[in-house]
């Protein structure tokens, strides 16, 4: 069944895990935002299911407290319209006992129409995807359905592939999105539009022409609220080897023949297999001053909340540039910026350009904004060089209406586009370039909180440092 929208077809979306911290931040104020912007299809209903019982009122009530805490206050009469559309169903969900959300289904299938697609959204811990996995195959779920897992998908290559053979026993691989929500964010979309849509970007993007790529993800926010599940995962877990690695790639990647979803995601994932398995002598992990003293995190704790990483791309585009990452909590900033250091012309006649005086950097936060830095002789008399900057923030472009990056990616999942999606093959290497890290990492080094990191991490970058918003390039 069609809506009068025309390709998006009456939906039914299973919302596991749905009174949880991730749907409460994200998926169920990217649902809204969908709604308000009318990209949900015209007959559609969001059903959430947890281990408890619930009335549909009071989950409603749950959605409504969390849509207006972490997105804004719906007005009454939009509230009104959306909250038609939501139902609970209680009670777990097992292969052996499904709770109320086969009762639950049948009844909004009557409501909706019987034809109605099946979107499942996996916003549960990592651990369960599997339980889950098997549930939706052994109650009949998974046919012609979509699934959406969280992040990580694997907390390991071993469990990596165990999931990825339990996910393949249930599911085609087409039916399956698995989200990184750096993928879908505005200005990571453009690290390819603006490469390939400007030969002024394109003729550059390699190692004749960058010294080196810098990914830095520093965060002031600490770890209260998810301990549990941060002490045992970490930051090269949680940030390194998903989000910063899947940037990664969407900057080493080939062009693809088309910008078509299989073809992008096909060029990003296949690049993963020449990132060089990580040197532990190249990376820093660091623990902040007080982090075994969160409620939570075991009083012996060896786990890292901020990684630095150097990668090196073994592809003839980007042999010998290092591509730096760096991530962590409780520091001195938040920022999400991706930045390609130019080198200074080999000769011409300006012998002494400034070391690193061509950036081009993408900040990954909020709409995005993409920055230029450049060389420029200093107005006045003489020819001073100094640097300058340029800004554009991707919200003042004309007819700009920004999507947060769940909602894009659940709008692309409405669509069947896949290309903002990870996939098995690019997740098997990341394991294989995680391993030498994973076997044998190097002792978190403290730091304070507030600071920018253990200092050991400074010299990964060499004479360009790290560069930020609070620091533009040297
Ligand atoms: N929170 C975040 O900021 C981010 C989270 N993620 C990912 O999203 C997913 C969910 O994270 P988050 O919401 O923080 O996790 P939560 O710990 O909040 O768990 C989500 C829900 O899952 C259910 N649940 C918890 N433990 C179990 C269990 N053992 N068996 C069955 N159900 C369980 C609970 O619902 P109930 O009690 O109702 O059954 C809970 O509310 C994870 O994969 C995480 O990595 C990704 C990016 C950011
Ligand atoms: O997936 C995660 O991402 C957040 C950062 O995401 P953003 O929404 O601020 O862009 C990070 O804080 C969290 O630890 C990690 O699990």
């Amino acid at each position: 069944m069609s809506d009068s929208r025309g390709q998006v077809p009456t939906t039914i979306f299973v919302l596991f895990g749905a009174t949880g911290d991730l749907a409460a931040r994200m998926v169920l104020p990217a649902f809204y935002q969908l709604y308000s912007a009318g990209l949900l299809p015209e007959h559609w209903a969001l059903v959430g299911n947890g281990r408890h019982a619930m009335s549909d009122d009071e989950f409603r009530e749950h959605v409504r407290d969390a849509i207006a805490e972490h997105d804004s206050a719906p007005g009454d009469d939009a509230w009104g319209g959306f909250a038609r559309h939501v139902r609970f169903a209680g009670d777990g969900f097992t292969a052996d006992d499904p709770g109320r959300l086969l009762d639950v289904l049948a009844e909004v299938r009557s409501a909706v129409g019987e034809g109605a697609q099946l979107v499942h959204y996996l916003a549960l811990p990592p651990t369960t995807f599997v339980d889950y996995t098997k549930a939706l195959g052994a109650h009949d779920l998974a046919r012609d359905a979509r699934a959406v897992y969280e992040k990580p998908f694997g907390t390991s290559r071993e469990s990596f592939e165990e999931l990825d053979a339990a996910v393949h026993d249930v599911f085609d691989e087409r039916q399956v999105y698995r989200i990184d929500h750096f993928l879908g964010k505005e200005n990571t979309q453009n690290l390819h539009v603006l490469r390939f849509a400007n030969g002024l970007f394109e003729g550059v993007w390699n190692n004749r022409h960058v010294a080196q790529v810098q990914i830095s993800v520093p965060e002031t926010l600490g770890i209260a609220n998810r301990a549990q599940f941060y002490d045992a995962t970490g930051s090269v877990l949680d940030m390194l080897v998903t989000h910063l690695f899947q940037v990664a790639a969407e900057i080493a990647d080939e062009p693809p023949p088309t910008l078509g979803a299989d073809d992008v995601q096909s060029a990003r994932e296949s690049v993963i297999a020449a990132f060089r398995p990580l040197d532990p002598g190249e990376v820093v992990l660091g623990q902040f001053d007080g982090y075994r003293d969160t409620p939570g995190v075991a009083d012996d704790s060896t786990t890292d909340t901020f990684v630095a990483a150097r990668l090196w791309v073994d592809t003839d585009r980007w042999r010998g540039v290092p591509f730096l990452l760096r991530t962590g909590k409780r520091l001195a900033t938040s920022e999400q910026l991706v930045s390609l250091v130019f080198r200074p012309p080999e000769d011409g006649p300006i012998p002494q350009s400034l070391p690193d005086g061509t950036v081009l950097s993408f900040d990954l936060s909020g709409h995005g904004t993409i920055h230029l830095t450049t060389t420029v002789k200093e107005p006045g008399p003489g020819t001073k060089l100094t640097l300058g900057h340029m800004s554009l923030p991707l919200d003042s472009v004309a007819d700009a209406s920004p999507l947060a990056p769940y909602a894009r990616l659940l709008h692309d999942v409405l669509d069947g586009d896949r290309s903002l999606f990870t996939r098995p093959d690019g997740l098997a290497h990341v394991w294989e370039v995680a391993a030498p890290l994973l076997d044998d990492p190097p002792t978190p080094q403290p730091y304070a909180p507030g600071s920018s990191g253990p200092a050991a991490a400074d010299d990964l970058p060499g004479d360009a440092g790290w560069i930020t918003m609070q620091r533009p390039p040297a």
